[in-house]
């Protein structure tokens, strides 16, 4: 039972999963906080360190002191027992946890179920020492772009999680190179020191070799495998010993004090070194560092007070110059203090990263994200939010610039230690939960209102270049969260009966505003439901949580990928549509034409133009009728019922029987619709992907030589560092099963993404290979 839950925690979020044990295993209270009322008795900690207490009744802590992190690690790395022990440490939870031990959660599953809320929650707030760390989820599937690339928006630093005997395993090498790419400062810890096998020189190696980046040892540890016992701080050139002091061995105590010759002459040497050669790399990395050690300590490295040295340090990390490495062993309760330290000293504080687009804003303009939403049955959606600039205050109304409208929210929740606290204001590079936002979904971005969203769209514009465009297309560029594709996979899905139909509407509803790349529609002819998604896995995981956070088995139909149509010529249709309902007669008689477009951007809604004989004696009631039924027509189109794009369509003539009904008129226009497509001959077009395939040199040839058997064109090779970087255009329906492929062929050392770039032509012999396969004949 515990292994089934494990895993679907590893596919899911294990942070989630650890979040709802604790946060949510109670029904959650809303307090609203009265600093002057709170009674420390109440609270939860078990003797936190650092003044927790008073700091907790600190709900806008200055930005300087918030840290909102991510953890990234492989599979069993040990990213959940190392989160459980930060949350111990911190005074957030009262137990130490084994996540091999599986009561707590089945009595959560059974918690979660009563109360009606999904697992998953995004962040959960603590306070180490005098600051506030926000630690927010990391995707599990790293195969989710739009989900990883959300993700890393909201974080400013992460902790790179390693198993110590392991190095530097696949998952771990895509995540980083993805937070590479989106410049995030990173600190790694390599767990399991106490493993067999665990090697420190061998993890430190895989982390120089395969991530191709400079690590800065500052910690060596105290025995290694059985005999790993504590460490050394190189910096200050303090141990830190762990020694159980009652039964309870839960490594909250632990001795600290300088390393002396006299204790241990040959680690003593070791960790001289070690710190000589940290101040030589630092050096070499920073301009104001080596300045300091060659003008004043350049006789003694020995003299250069730690400080200096700490400072230094978090300016190359900030500059992601080189990663601070760290040691310990999560779940023998050793190094876990000393990574929480590590992380407010040497990771970024909100204001220290910059973000492009907030330079279109005023200074108290509020920009904030929603990242993340979550259902609750008796309070309604919760969003999640990140403060980039301004501020929140309950009762507020905030513009959503992706839904174009104006939402009230009535609370602000902080979910902080076991509780969700209700807060009067939250102030920028905060994270919170908004209760009452009815429409906001994941990704979307809230400014203070539209006249604000205006504003800072003329300033983007001006930052563009200053060329003309209209607003709607300027508030694209606004989009502080991530532009969602369009869905590329879809396939039928079904309840195991009828009755089950509107629980399954239900729950397809909530994680469409949870995840704002799954697409759901209804088949016009047969009335199943579509599920429309990213890829194989995407929709293999929603199938997942449906059955596993709405207890609904659900079938799914074969994956089909979803092409377009299109047309080749232009061409005309008449229709007459001469029908009596009761004592009305309905009659109208309608002339279409249907030209293709042609441009570079492709133009999903059909143009619809009148003729001049048309316009002139049109009442404006029945455009809406006419534009219904073409926007109906061309969403099913007429060779194999997918939609229809770059179309204009002209309504040549239009005669109308005053007694008849809108519904008439637009079903009479779609029907001369779909006539005129097919006699102006049907293009299918398919999703052609871009792919971005990350190999090393030996392994390159291996997969130029598979990309070439899949109809791809190669469009660029670059090198990145000792990698090449392939960019190539693939059919997707080249790609199915990519993943494995590409793992057997690199020996696990490839990764890839892969995007919807545009949809291109199929020939004819494709094109009719196609319809034969649709129509079962092959
Ligand atoms: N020996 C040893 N085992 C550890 C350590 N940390 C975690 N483990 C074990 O490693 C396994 C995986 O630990 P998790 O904390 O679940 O790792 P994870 O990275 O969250 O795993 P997934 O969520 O499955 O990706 C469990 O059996 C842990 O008990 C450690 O420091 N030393």
């Amino acid at each position: 039972m515990w292994r089934v839950m494990r895993k679907f925690s590893v596919n899911a979020l294990k942070l989630s999963s650890l979040c709802s044990q604790h946060v949510c295993f109670r029904k959650p209270e809303v307090m609203v906080l009265s600093v002057t009322q709170q009674n420390s008795s109440e609270r939860n900690y078990s003797s936190p360190p650092g003044d927790v207490k008073s700091l907790r009744s600190v709900i806008n802590p200055h930005i300087s002191r918030i840290r909102n992190i991510g953890i990234m690690a492989h599979i069993d790395a040990g990213k959940t027992t190392t989160t459980e022990r930060m949350l111990y440490y911190s005074g957030y939870i009262r137990t130490l946890g084994d996540v091999d031990d599986g009561d707590t959660v089945t009595d959560f599953m059974v918690q979660e179920r009563e109360r009606g809320i999904t697992i998953q929650s995004a962040a959960v707030t603590f306070d180490w020492k005098d600051y506030r760390i926000n630690l927010i989820d990391t995707p599990g599937h790293v195969d989710f772009t739009v989900e990883v690339e959300r993700c890393l928006r909201v974080l400013d630093g992460a902790v790179a999680v390693f198993d110590a005997s392991a190095g530097v395993e696949a998952q771990t090498l895509t995540v980083w190179r993805q937070a590479d790419k989106h410049q995030i400062p990173r600190i790694c810890f390599l767990n399991k020191m106490d493993k067999n096998r665990a090697s420190f020189t061998y993890a430190v190696e895989s982390i120089k070799q395969k991530l191709k980046t400079k690590p800065l040892l500052l910690q060596l540890p105290i025995g290694e495998a059985k005999t790993f016992r504590g460490l050394v701080d190189v910096v200050t050139k303090e141990q830190m010993i762990w020694k159980p002091t009652s039964d309870l061995d839960d490594g909250k105590f632990f001795e600290q004090k300088p390393l002396l010759e006299s204790d241990d002459p040959s680690l003593f040497q070791e960790v001289q070194d070690a710190r000589n050669t940290l101040i030589e790399q630092v050096a070499d990395l920073d301009d104001e560092f080596a300045e300091l050690i060659l003008g004043e300590y350049s006789e003694n490295f020995d003299l250069i007070p730690s400080d200096k040295l700490q400072s230094a340090i978090r300016r190359v990390t900030l500059a992601q110059k080189a990663v601070p490495v760290l040691c310990g062993s999560a779940l023998k309760n050793k190094g876990v203090q000393p990574l929480l330290d590590a992380i407010t000293m040497y990771l970024p504080a909100p204001h220290e990263r910059s973000y492009e687009f907030l330079q279109w804003y005023k200074d108290d303009d509020l920009c904030a994200l929603a990242f993340k939403v979550l259902h609750d049955k008796s309070r309604g959606p919760l969003v999640f939010i990140r403060i980039y600039s301004g501020s929140l205050k309950p009762q507020s109304a905030v513009y959503n610039i992706n839904k174009s409208c104006t939402e009230r929210m009535s609370r602000l929740l902080l979910p902080f230690a076991d509780q969700q606290i209700e807060i009067p204001s939250l102030m920028p590079g905060n994270i919170a939960l908004a209760v009452g936002l009815k429409q906001s979904a994941t990704g979307d971005t809230l400014v203070s209102s539209k006249a604000s969203a205006v504003a800072a769209a003329r300033q983007a514009g001006r930052s563009a270049g200053g060329e003309q465009r209209n607003t709607g297309d300027i508030e694209s560029l606004l989009l502080a969260g991530v532009e969602v594709p369009e869905p590329v996979f879809f396939c039928t899905i079904e309840p195991p009966s009828m009755a089950k139909q509107q629980d399954l509407d239900n729950a397809l509803s909530c994680l469409q505003r949870e995840d704002p790349s799954l697409k759901v529609k209804i088949d016009p002819d047969t009335g199943q439901t579509i599920l429309c998604g990213m890829g194989e896995l995407h929709i293999e995981i929603i199938h997942d949580r449906i059955k596993r956070e709405y207890g609904i088995e659900t079938y799914l139909g074969p994956l089909q990928i979803a092409y377009r149509e299109t047309i080749l010529n232009a061409a005309q249709a008449t229709d007459v549509l001469d029908k009596v309902v009761g004592d009305k007669r309905h009659f109208v008689t309608t002339e279409l034409e249907v030209r293709p477009v042609s441009g570079e951007r492709t133009v999903t809604k059909p143009i619809i133009e009148y003729a001049q004989s048309v316009i002139e004696v049109l009442p404006k009631e029945l455009q809406e009728a006419i534009e219904n039924g073409i926007t109906n027509s061309c969403v099913q189109g007429p060779l194999l019922g997918f939609p229809v794009q770059d179309i204009d369509v002209t309504v040549q003539s239009l005669t109308v029987h005053p007694d008849t009904s809108d519904t008439m008129i637009s079903a009479c226009i779609s029907r001369c619709l779909q006539k005129a497509l097919k006699k102006a001959g049907i293009q299918i077009l398919e999703p052609l992907m871009s792919l971005e395939i990350t190999v090393s040199e030996d392994h390159l040839s291996a997969a130029l030589a598979d990309l070439a058997q899949r109809r791809g064109s190669i469009q660029e090779i670059q090198s990145r560092q000792d990698n090449k970087v392939v960019i190539a255009a693939v059919p997707l329906a080249e790609m199915m099963g990519y993943s494995t492929v590409l793992r057997s062929l690199t020996s696990g050392s490839a990764t890839f993404t892969l995007e919807l770039a545009s949809y291109q032509a199929l020939n004819s012999q494709e094109q009719s290979a196609l319809l034969q396969r649709r129509m079962g004949l092959v």
